[in-house]
């Protein structure tokens, strides 16, 4: 790539521009303000810890203290996202000039992790990975590999099937200049009276295809190996031992550019089929092990320059993305030392208003932009083009792997299919390959975090590479959406967990961030790593407020007096400063609202919960826990309530929420008794009030499935009780205590 750079510096080529974004001035302004109000606050709360007079009021004083402190130290780390705010446009077009003739291309190898056949159905991978086979690139410069950690008999299937689409497939979409080039995305968007017979035609092959996968996934591997039982291709999973926690390396060739062609002639692109060996003794590292196997086995038999990775629930939908992120890569002043192009994380599906939010503008949009105007986005596990370099070491300091086969600048000169490159995948993509060497430490995809994708960004940035945050108009890459609560928030569990690691890791973003990234990064990396602390300032104000008003202390400063105004502004400032940046990403009032009520609640389980179980971890009391896999399979009923935008509640997740629920609903009730017998003395405890009113209000959908529902998503008795409990336990708690 270096010598098309060189080309595109002395043609003067402009592949991309940027420009700092308007708000970025306001920004700095309005946190000048909250800064010194901030300041203020505290001020406040060491007045009050220094006059409390009883334990009981300095333990008041103590736990808002920490709370604000929490919540001061999360807002610090999210100025440094709001400081320098980039926009970057990129000209494709352009990319006409120097790259020519089809060999001028860089070569490309596309990674797709799958892991379990029922919850990841074969056939959204095999749509993912149509989807990426028909990119407006040469085709014979394009490989995809396809990770299978479940070791399935039921995907490789798939995937052999989809090989023979591809040929009809491709050249249909060249052909009709189609821009939805996953198939079931097209079928979905294309009302059927603009079909022509063509269209119909492929249509049918593809129901068919799917069909045949999907009977195969329902009447599972047994079946399938009667059926083809001539098909060498199965015959590991014949033997008696085989199973997808303890298998051997399998490794198929499904596709093979320079032999199999399409029905029109064109060369089809590489598609190769990845199983790692498995065995119970040894440590798999999750995705960030598919990923590393993936690295090596694709140096064996490619060794693109450029990868790209995505999981079996993202496809691409613009056949345009590999030239815009070409535009980076290319460009000779960033192009040097540029790691990786990371796309938006966006997501079909959504219901209306993002009941859930899983959308997750802040994560995936907003905070990138910030983020870039420093040294680039974070790296979110899909939808990014890395230079595989990037893997190896830092910009000026390459790390060489244990066989000079691995290295990235290694010449492949032998066909894919050959046996000495067979050979040499089925070696490293054996379990004990990477015992005593550098993989997953100074090589590859990071290890020890279940957030690899975080990790992996901040240490490739560590070392010098920067990233660019590429957000085009048409949306680059699609992806699920988990559609039930539960799914939803032990999905922002895992990530906590992850960010936890993290945090007591020497990566630790404060110490180790700031030093090797500077302290707008390093403070940039600290917001979302300890994103799990946030459960302190919410639990406190979920029940501290409410259960000093059911006992008629009073904690806030009264209405009248101006630390009330304080108070007033610092919430409102943060929540309008919110507001705005969602609806400014393309979010909309209630999605605004959906969002804040999901932080409060996620707060109260998902980090709540991950920081349990990371120190019963740390302890060694929970070996057990590991990756769960977010599950995209589900069922109709499930689907109905989403769309519906009701809450489905039904794990011992939401003990927390269903208690928090009932003390602010008890102790508004209370308030409203107490301003009435006290004869409408109502300004002491009117701070206290808003905050129980505000619970009640974020609290609504527990209410209705407590009480109002009747469907399956709503919340069972026994939890209710038990909730009911809990909050009784609590208020008599804290009455002997006062
Ligand atoms: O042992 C494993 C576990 C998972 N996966 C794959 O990893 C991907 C992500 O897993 P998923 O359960 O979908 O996790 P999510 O929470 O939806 O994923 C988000 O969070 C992950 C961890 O931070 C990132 O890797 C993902 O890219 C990001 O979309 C999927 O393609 C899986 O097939 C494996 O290949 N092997
Ligand atoms: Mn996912």
């Amino acid at each position: 790539m270096e010598d098309m750079r060189a080309r595109a510096a002395v043609k003067g080529l402009l592949l991309n521009s940027q420009h700092i974004s308007r708000a970025t001035t306001f920004n700095r302004f309005f946190a000048a303000i909250y800064g010194a109000g901030l300041l203020a606050l505290f001020y406040y709360h060491i007045t009050s810890l220094l006059n409390s007079t009883s334990s009981g009021s300095f333990f008041l004083s103590v736990s808002l203290f920490i709370s604000d402190a929490v919540l001061a130290f999360m807002w610090v780390n999210s100025q440094a996202l709001r400081m320098y705010l980039l926009r970057r446009r990129e000209y494709p077009a352009n990319l006409k000039e120097l790259l020519k003739k089809d060999s001028d291309f860089p070569a490309l190898d596309v990674f797709i992790c799958t892991a379990d056949p029922y919850k990841e159905p074969p056939m959204n991978a095999v749509n993912t990975a149509l989807s990426v086979m028909a990119y407006d690139y040469p085709t014979s410069k394009v490989s995809v590999y396809v990770s299978d950690d479940g070791g399935s008999a039921m995907t490789l299937f798939a995937f052999m099937v989809a090989a023979k689409f591809a040929a009809k497939w491709l050249p249909f979409c060249r052909e009709n200049g189609i821009v939805d080039r996953n198939p079931n995305a097209f079928f979905r968007s294309k009302s059927n009276h603009d079909w022509n017979s063509e269209t119909e035609e492929i249509k049918i092959m593809y129901e068919k295809m799917k069909i045949e996968v999907e009977n195969i996934c329902e009447k599972g591997m047994d079946e399938l190996l009667n059926v083809k039982e001539e098909c060498m291709a199965f015959n590991p999973w014949r033997t008696k031992s085989f199973t997808p926690k303890h298998h051997p390396p399998v490794i198929q060739v499904l596709l093979e550019s320079s032999k199999n062609k399409d029905i029109s002639g064109e060369a089809l692109p590489n598609l190769i089929y990845v199983s790692r060996q498995k065995s119970l003794t040894s440590h798999h590292h999750f995705k960030a092990g598919a990923l590393n196997t993936l690295l090596r086995v694709s140096t064996t038999m490619t060794n693109a320059p450029i990868i790209l990775t995505l999981d079996c629930d993202v496809y691409s939908n613009d056949p345009q993305t590999p030239a815009r992120a070409l535009c980076y890569f290319l460009d000779p002043k960033l192009g040097n030392n540029l790691g990786y192009v990371q796309f938006p994380q966006r997501f079909h599906g959504v219901s209306k208003n993002d009941i859930y939010c899983v959308e997750l503008l802040h994560v995936y949009i907003i905070n990138e932009f910030g983020m870039d105007g420093l040294l680039g986005p974070t790296y979110v596990g899909t939808g990014c083009f890395f230079d595989r370099r990037g893997f190896f070491g830092g910009p000026s300091s390459l790390e060489f792997p244990e066989l000079s086969k691995l290295s990235p600048n290694h010449v492949v000169e032998r066909h894919i299919k050959s046996q000495e490159v067979l050979d040499l995948a089925h070696l490293v993509a054996s379990c004990d390959y990477e015992n005593n060497t550098e993989w997953g430490c100074k090589l590859g995809i990071k290890y020890g975090s279940l957030v690899e994708d975080f990790v992996t960004g901040y240490c490739l940035q560590s070392e010098g590479w920067r990233s660019v945050f590429c957000n085009p108009k048409r949306v680059a890459f699609y992806g699920d959406v988990p559609i039930n609560l539960l799914d939803a928030l032990n999905q922002i569990k895992r990530w906590s967990i992850g960010f936890l690691e993290v945090d007591f890791s020497k990566y630790n973003p404060i110490t180790y961030g700031v030093r090797s990234m500077g302290l707008l990064m390093g403070l940039c990396y600290a917001h979302s790593a300890f994103w799990p602390a946030w459960c302190i300032p919410v639990t406190v104000y979920a029940f501290l407020p409410q259960l000093a008003l059911i006992n008629g202390i009073q904690i806030f400063p009264q209405v009248w007096d101006a630390w009330f105004v304080l108070y007033i502004f610092l919430f409102l400032g943060a929540y309008g400063q919110d507001l705005v940046e969602i609806i400014h990403a393309g979010g909309t009032f209630k999605k605004w609202w959906n969002d804040q009520r999901m932080w409060l609640i996620r707060a109260v389980s998902s980090f709540l919960f991950g920081c349990i179980e990371f120190t019963l971890k740390s302890l060694g009391i929970n070996p057990n826990f590991g990756c769960n896999l977010t599950s995209k399979a589900m069922n109709e009923e499930q689907r109905k309530r989403y769309k519906q935008e009701l809450f489905g509640l039904f794990s011992p997740m939401f003990v927390p929420i269903t208690t928090a629920a009932i003390v602010n609903v008890a102790s508004f009730v209370c308030g409203l008794i107490r301003i009435w017998k006290s004869g409408g003395a109502w300004e002491h405890l009117f701070a206290q009030m808003l905050v129980a009113g505000f619970g009640v209000v974020n609290c609504w959908p527990i209410y209705e499935a407590m009480a109002l529902r009747n469907d399956e998503g709503k919340l069972p008795p026994k939890l209710t009780f038990f909730s009911i409990s809990l909050a009784l336990l609590l208020s008599y708690f804290v009455a002997l205590f006062h």
